[in-house]
């Protein structure tokens, strides 16, 4: 497993990556192919920026590439950043402000709140981020647009699966090769997406938490849904 590690790390300073975790989407655009046609991206989490570097490397033009985060993002080609927390309805509000002819094709969101040590609660602050990043999802991706977010919360899959199955076509949930086995994270991809039934940018509150929790509305049926796991 060390030299799995080293070898991510090793390449992500050859390649002049900011970290690691630029392999991660490396290996999500190899196996579902999530730049094809994309020109408008949306990076949140984005610190410190090695996401948004591999998308300004791939991208073609004409591209438009936001990424937000609550830290300062040294600046990168081709990127407008924004610093924001995400559970705010008013950094969706400016992540469309910089689409001004439409909404983007796709969102990428690789949320990690500062852990506590409190494995509940580290948890439960990974689902409040990745609920935030699918309420964005839902007000800034286009029809037919895909969507990339960091899971952790393993009891909570078949829900997730519900919830994303009931806006995209396909939902897979992936690990990527150079995510380290000892770690609980996974990643949802979600390719087209039907925005009918999402709401519209003005219903948006200015702070997403007030919002209920879809975790406590979903029923114990639901667990019994399928879902496609690729470990
Ligand atoms: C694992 S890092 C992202 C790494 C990034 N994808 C890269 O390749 O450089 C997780 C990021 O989530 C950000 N974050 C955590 N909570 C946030 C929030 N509420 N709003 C915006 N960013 C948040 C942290 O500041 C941190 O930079």
């Amino acid at each position: 497993m060390k030299t799995t590690i080293d070898k991510f790390h090793r390449q992500a300073k050859q390649e002049g990556y900011r970290a690691r975790s630029a392999f991660k989407l490396i290996d999500v655009e190899r196996d579902f192919h999530i730049f094809d046609g994309v020109h408008n991206v949306v990076d949140l989490c984005a610190a410190p920026g090695s996401w948004s570097q591999v998308l300004s490397k791939t991208i073609k033009e004409p591209k438009n590439i936001v990424s937000v985060d609550l830290q300062d993002i040294a600046p990168i080609e081709g990127v407008k950043l924004v610093k924001g927390d995400i559970t705010k309805g008013s950094t969706a509000k400016e992540v469309m402000s910089h689409f001004t002819d439409g909404k983007a094709d796709l969102i990428i969101c690789d949320g990690a709140p500062d852990v506590t040590g409190i494995h509940d609660i580290d948890e439960a602050n990974q689902w409040i981020l990745m609920q935030a990043a699918f309420s964005i999802m839902a007000v800034v991706l286009k029809q037919g647009g895909s969507f990339v977010a960091k899971i952790f919360v393993e009891n909570e899959y078949p829900h997730l699966y519900f919830q994303f199955k009931s806006v995209f076509e396909s939902v897979t949930i992936y690990k990527p090769e150079s995510s380290r086995s000892s770690s609980y994270e996974h990643f949802v991809v979600c390719k087209g997406f039907n925005e009918a039934n999402t709401c519209l940018l003005e219903e948006v509150p200015d702070n997403l938490e007030e919002l209920p929790l879809t975790k406590r509305v979903m029923t114990r049926e639901i667990e019994s849904v399928p879902i496609q796991l690729e470990l």
